[in-house]
């Protein structure tokens, strides 16, 4: 060891003791926001050799200050039901950090949000916008408000009510929500529909994914589930390998989960499963993307149903889709849903490469166990962060003015996926971890939000 070694080995220990104490700050300052703590763990564990390279950031307090949002909006949302019952829900909209650009990331109503949730998504958000290269801060926002069951019209009471009081504190320079489970452009509509009335301004740049008959962007409905295929066929490449005749695995049936089917079917791969919150389908022959699109996108059906049209497919109620045996796993549903156990059961099943579509659906004992397997792990940060740069490039044509083909705007979304790839892929080796994309995609993000903060001045 030579003495620049020693001097490093003993800088690393500093930056870890120092590191340690700020995370039981946050988790002092956070309390009961499990899903926050998680993910803030997941990025100090990585960061602590830029911080041994980099003693400016601590003296500037940079890892303490991303760890604090800029803002936390919490609000009442009432609305009414068909029956005319009168229901409260909570809004949320975490402003976590403009170093970058306005705050940017979507709005998830689901029964299970709280603060918590919504604090590790805008934490995420942070670090994948920065590594999307575009200049797009972090934010995250919702409701428990739970979409499942309700009417059109009692969703367009909700959207109107949460907008009512969410308008005072977005805008295109500000603050630019989209969408994100549970919010589709049918939510993005009534959303986009309020904003308009009650500021009287047709800004297109305050949402992203809206419609394409006014201001949408073409390939954002797809970006994110193509984005991680993108991303994970960029993996396959470093080893000479691709999606041809591969058996994949992808959770969920939503907006991320049908997207990246399309794109694995496009490249040669066979998604032979899905899943809702219900259970997983299971069909050797392929999953039929033309009937899961009519069941989900337009009867918003439940999973079940599939089989009633496909009939040599099963349907399996109540258990984890990660027991069907694949190469490939693409988590696109939800996060924490691959434990140990799941991950145990897709290393026996012969899985060698995992891409997260989800945010953060991979807990770190199952990232453990895949890291001691040799299968290879992209991390949701960098895997799909196509959703939010198609988003970048809505918010780029609506202010021009402009409005691409979908074969220029899916050319972009590929070239901004392997930019995110070579990055991480890079920065992995840069530090010393080759093969670590987690550490790449956290390292590379950090850097880049740190030096905005450091240029701005103790903001
Ligand atoms: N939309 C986007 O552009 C982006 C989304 N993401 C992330 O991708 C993931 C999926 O989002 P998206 O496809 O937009 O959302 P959707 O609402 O369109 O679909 C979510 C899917 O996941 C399932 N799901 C949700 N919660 C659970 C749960 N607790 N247990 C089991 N299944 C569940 C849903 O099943 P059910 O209908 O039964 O609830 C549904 O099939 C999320 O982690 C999101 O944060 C990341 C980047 C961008
Ligand atoms: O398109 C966006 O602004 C945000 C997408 C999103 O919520 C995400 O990347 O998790």
């Amino acid at each position: 060891m030579t003495a620049r070694d020693r001097l490093d080995a003993r800088d690393r220990l500093d930056a870890r003791d120092r590191l340690e104490t700020i995370f039981a700050d946050v988790v002092r300052r956070n309390p009961g926001e499990a899903e926050f703590h998680q993910a803030v763990r997941e990025v100090l564990d990585s960061v602590v050799p830029a911080l041994t390279r980099h003693p400016e950031y601590a003296d500037a307090k940079i890892i303490e200050r991303i760890c604090e949002p800029e803002r936390q909006i919490i609000f009442r949302v009432p609305w009414e039901d068909d029956r005319g019952e009168v229901h409260i829900n909570r809004g949320f909209r975490v402003e976590f950090n403009s170093a970058l650009g306005p705050y940017k990331g979507g709005l998830r109503f689901h029964p299970s949000v709280y603060l918590g949730i919504v604090k590790f998504l805008g934490f995420e958000q942070l670090f994948k916008n920065a590594l999307t290269g575009m200049p797009i801060g972090g934010g995250k926002g919702g409701s428990d408000f739970d979409p499942k069951g309700r009417s059109d019209r009692e969703v367009m009471r909700f959207c109107q009510s949460f907008m009512t009081e969410l308008y005072r504190h977005i805008g295109e320079y500000t603050d630019v929500p989209a969408g994100d489970i549970g919010v589709g452009g049918r939510e993005i509509g009534y959303l986009f529909g309020q904003y308009k009335r009650v500021t009287n301004r047709y800004e297109s740049g305050v949402l992203t994914g809206k419609g394409l008959t006014y201001g949408g962007a073409q390939v954002r409905r797809e970006a994110t589930g193509y984005g991680t295929v993108f991303f994970a066929e960029e993996m396959l490449r470093v080893t000479g390998d691709s999606f041809e005749g591969k058996r994949v695995v992808v959770s969920g049936s939503g907006n991320v989960a049908i997207y990246a089917i399309e794109k694995v079917r496009q490249l040669g791969g066979t998604v032979v499963a899905c899943s809702d919150s219900s259970g997983y389908v299971h069909d050797d022959k392929g999953i039929d993307l033309d009937l899961l699109k009519d069941l989900k996108e337009v009867r918003r059906a439940r999973i079940d149903e599939y089989v009633t049209h496909r009939r040599h497919a099963s349907f399996v109620a109540g258990r984890s889709v990660w027991e069907v045996p694949c190469e490939v796993a693409l988590p696109s549903a939800t996060q924490n849903e691959i434990g140990a156990a799941e991950a145990a059961a897709l290393i026996d099943g012969g899985c060698t490469i995992v891409v997260e579509g989800a945010n953060m659906p991979t807990r770190p004992d199952a990232v453990r166990a895949f890291a001691e397997a040799g299968v290879r792990f992209g991390p949701g940060k960098a895997a799909n962060a196509g959703g939010v740069a198609a988003s970048a490039l809505e918010m780029q044509q609506n202010a021009s003015r402009d409005s691409w083909t979908f074969a220029h705007s899916e050319q972009r979304l590929r070239e901004i996926m392997s930019d995110i790839h070579a990055r991480c892929h890079t920065t992995a080796e840069e530090y010393g971890m080759p093969g670590n994309y987690v550490a790449g995609a956290n390292i590379d993000g950090f850097r880049r939000v740190a030096e905005a903060m450091l240029a701005h001045g103790l903001i």
